[in-house]
């Protein structure tokens, strides 16, 4: 609701009421409606101001009110019955003003704000567009290449940047709200035209078509396939090119398509399920409401390669004093030189003078031994670990936490290997450490609530999605990429070009196709897993078949030929020289190809791209289902959250569960089918248990998923 107070001096003070952000629902709006009814109607009020409760303006549109029939007042002509009074209205923005909320203070005639108030139109990463005039009215203040930034990207902006692009007329550290109510009082009788900004033309530089097709192009690469940002550019240059009335028309009309696509209701879904993923659950009963979490502010890591460098820095950036220790010289005073480096940098583009925590360096496990927390990131060797785990165990005071950065091992085993199996967790980040969003948290059979809340509560502060996730060999991400690698492999075999499968993967929306990617990552690095695992290395024959199932030896072939990927700058692809970047079709991947096939008799074939997105993505697919079913993941929406925020899965197609319902279950349960006819020697096609029981059960929509499989598992069925 709005509540209406008439305050002394003759101010109108109207309070947007509906925590925990004060969002536009039905009832806000209407609440609006008959406030700024009495504003007009009562002789006694001379000027307006509108605020939000606690603090926090207006977080925009009630995005929960999307899925069903729109009801209530329309913000639209809200907006201008606002903008149309001939009494001074003054936004009071503490807080947050965000997509409606922005837009609604736009349609008042002055706005005020707090320097450390959020202010944006986010809509663009919910797969819409600012339709309650904001594509119109924002360039007109702020002008069109600020309006185009801020529309296309949707990021938020602080009073004081708000204040420089002339969104705000004032900010203030103080309250913003008492500075409005004053400011209110004091211009009562002043002229408005001027401030009425539907009224006013567009702020636009000389060449206007140049500037929106240089920025259509480069919103174009960046999205990917998603509809949205390249509909915001059509609505500003509707804003540039048209008077106001029927740049509002084109706003709408181009809001109707986007507001039904599927699109849209994938970003809506990535937007809560990133929140789902915060109120964990354990089978225990445990969960995120009932479990104390301990505040972590001494940390330390071992092993400064690629990932403790990057761990360290983002503990660092949380606030936390951390310990880096590596044992091998030369990687040490590397990371001397460039982890505070890369601190600096990092804290800088987060907008800060330095990073709120520090990092030393050593090469003792001795001086660990007052940390709270430790973070294992040595190379993927069991043995190693079980080593470091024991001399952590002995070093470490008895309530530290033990995390491990392994990339797919057994915590348990890790667990059992110290004196504290319930302080024992995996942290599993990813590359770049620092800057990605991802963390899984590995939960051991013997990981103790304490210690998981601990761990959500940290990857929190450190700006991560933080996902729990159970213990099972590659956890969820990984688990998942194995089929999917392995099914891209099978379609060389079969006649497929690296470049062909990559075309198709990138053009479903993923930023690097899986052999562009292996290309980056490292050839090595999977080829080192298989050789532990007794799959490849001296002494397996090559052939096409391992522990009973089908199996290619093709990227251990292209190892033992030297290459490695970017790294030797020879790999799936050719580059420049080691450590080039830009990947070019390689003659001899072809001639390596074709060899193989007439080695092993495999008559290639043409490969359709449909062909190649199904068997890719639906082994991938099925993989969670069999997740799902296990337990290691607590819902569709961990599983989605885990491939948008780590994997690069498009977050306009929600997520690869999210994305099995759009497709329909069915038809993902009979083209698994009918693949696994095709290959019976391939499990990953076999379709999940679950898959199936979902499909009989009618399909119903992903947010039922859980309840069912809760269901069944209680009945044993799963
Ligand atoms: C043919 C039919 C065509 C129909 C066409 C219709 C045309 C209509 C024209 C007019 C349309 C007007 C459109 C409009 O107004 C568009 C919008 O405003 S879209 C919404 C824009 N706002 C956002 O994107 C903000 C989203 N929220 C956030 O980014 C963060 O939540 C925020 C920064 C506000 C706060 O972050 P934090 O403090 O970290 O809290 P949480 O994120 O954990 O959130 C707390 C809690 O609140 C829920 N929530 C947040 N924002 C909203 C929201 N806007 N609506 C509903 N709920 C919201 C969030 O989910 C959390 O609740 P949980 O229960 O914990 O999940
Ligand atoms: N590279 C990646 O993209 C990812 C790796 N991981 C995991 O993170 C861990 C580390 O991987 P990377 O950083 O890539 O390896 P890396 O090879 O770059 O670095 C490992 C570092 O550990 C040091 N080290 C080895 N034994 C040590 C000891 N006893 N004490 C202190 N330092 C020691 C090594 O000298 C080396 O500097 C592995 O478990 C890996 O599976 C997890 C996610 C992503």
């Amino acid at each position: 609701m709005a509540t209406f107070s008439l305050l002394p001096g003759s101010v109108a003070l109207i309070t947007l009421t509906n925590p925990p952000v004060n969002a536009l629902s039905a009832a806000v709006r209407a609440g609006i409606v008959q406030a700024v009814q009495r504003s007009v109607e009562d002789p006694k009020v001379k000027s307006v101001v509108i605020c939000g409760q606690n603090g926090r303006f207006c977080g925009g549109a009630d995005i929960r009110e999307f899925a069903g029939p729109m009801s209530g007042p329309p913000l639209v002509p809200l907006i201008h019955a606002i903008e149309a009074l001939d009494k001074p209205v003054v936004a009071a923005i503490e807080g947050l003003a965000l997509g409606g909320g922005l837009e609604l203070a736009l349609g008042c005639h002055y706005r005020i704000a707090h320097t450390t108030a959020l202010l944006g139109l986010p809509e663009v990463t919910l797969g819409l567009l600012p339709a309650a005039g904001g594509t119109q009215r924002l360039p007109r203040l702020a002008g069109l290449p600020a309006a185009l930034d801020l529309i296309t990207t949707g990021r938020h902006i602080s009073g004081t940047e708000a204040l420089e692009l002339g969104i705000v007329d004032q900010v203030t550290d103080g309250s913003a709200l008492d500075i409005a109510l004053e400011f209110a009082k004091s211009i009562v009788g002043r002229p408005l035209n001027t401030r009425r900004l539907s009224t006013l033309p567009c702020r636009c530089p000389t060449d206007i078509d140049n500037l929106l097709d240089r920025f259509m192009v480069q919103v174009r690469q960046r999205a990917r396939g998603a509809l949205a940002p390249v509909a915001c550019v059509g609505a500003l240059r509707a804003a540039a090119t048209l008077p106001y009335a029927q740049g509002l028309r084109k706003e709408r009309e181009l809001m109707d398509t986007l507001f039904n696509s599927g699109q849209a209701r994938a970003l809506q879904y990535a937007f809560f399920s990133q929140r789902v993923v915060g109120k964990w659950t354990l089978p225990s009963g445990a969960r995120w409401d009932n479990t104390t979490s301990r505040t972590i502010s001494t940390a330390a890591v071992i092993g400064l390669g690629t990932m403790g460098r990057g761990i360290a820095v983002a503990l660092a950036l949380a606030g936390m004093s951390v310990v880096a220790v590596e044992t091998q010289e030369k990687q040490l005073s590397e990371a001397r030189q460039m982890v505070p480096a890369m601190l600096q940098r990092e804290a800088g583009r987060r907008g800060l003078d330095t990073a709120p925590g520090v990092i030393s360096f050593c090469s003792s496990l001795q001086d660990v031994s007052e940390v709270e927390l430790v973070i294992e990131a040595v190379f993927e060797d069991m043995a190693l670990k079980l080593q470091l785990f024991r001399q952590l165990s002995a070093v470490c005071k008895p309530d530290t936490l033990l995390c491990s950065n392994t990339s797919g091992l057994d915590i348990d085993q890790l667990a059992a290997a110290t004196q504290r199996p319930g302080l024992v967790v995996g942290m599993h980040f990813f590359a770049p450490a620092h800057i990605m969003k991802l963390l899984e948290v590995v939960c051991g059979t013997r990981s103790s609530p304490e210690t998981v809340a601990t761990v959500m509560q940290l990857g929190k502060r450190m700006g991560k999605v933080s996902v729990a996730v159970g213990n099972c060999p590659g956890f969820v991400g990984n688990r998942m990429l194995k089929p999917y690698t392995e099914q891209a492999n099978f379609l060389l075999e079969e006649g497929a070009m690296p470049e062909q499968v990559d075309k198709v993967l990138e053009e479903f929306g993923f930023p690097m196709g899986v052999f562009r990617m292996s290309d980056l990552s490292g050839l090595d690095v999977g080829w080192r897993i298989r050789k532990a695992a007794g799959l490849t290395g001296p002494g397996v024959e090559p052939t096409r078949t391992r522990q009973g199932r089908r199996y290619s030896p093709l990227p251990d072939q292209m190892c033992e030929a030297g290459r490695l990927g970017q790294k030797t700058g020879r790999g799936w692809y050719q580059y420049d020289g080691p450590g080039g970047r830009v990947a070019r079709s390689d003659p001899w991947v072809q001639t390596f190809l074709d060899a193989y096939r007439a080695r092993h008799n495999l008559a290639a074939r043409v490969i359709a791209a449909e062909e190649i997105l199904e068997r890719c993505l639906y082994s991938l697919i099925n993989e969670g289902f069999k997740i799902l079913q296990d337990g290691m993941a607590a819902g569709p929406e961990d599983i989605d959250a885990i491939y948008v925020f780590g994997y690069g899965w498009p977050r306009h197609r929600g997520g690869p569960m999210f994305h099995a319902g759009q497709v329909g279950l069915a038809r993902v349960l009979e083209k698994l089918e009918h693949y696994q006819q095709l290959h019976p020697d391939v499990a990953p096609m076999k379709p999940s248990m679950l898959l199936r029981r979902l499909v009989a059960a009618g399909s119903p929509p992903i947010q039922k998923w859980r309840e069912l499989i809760h269901r069944e598992r209680v009945h044993s069925q799963l």
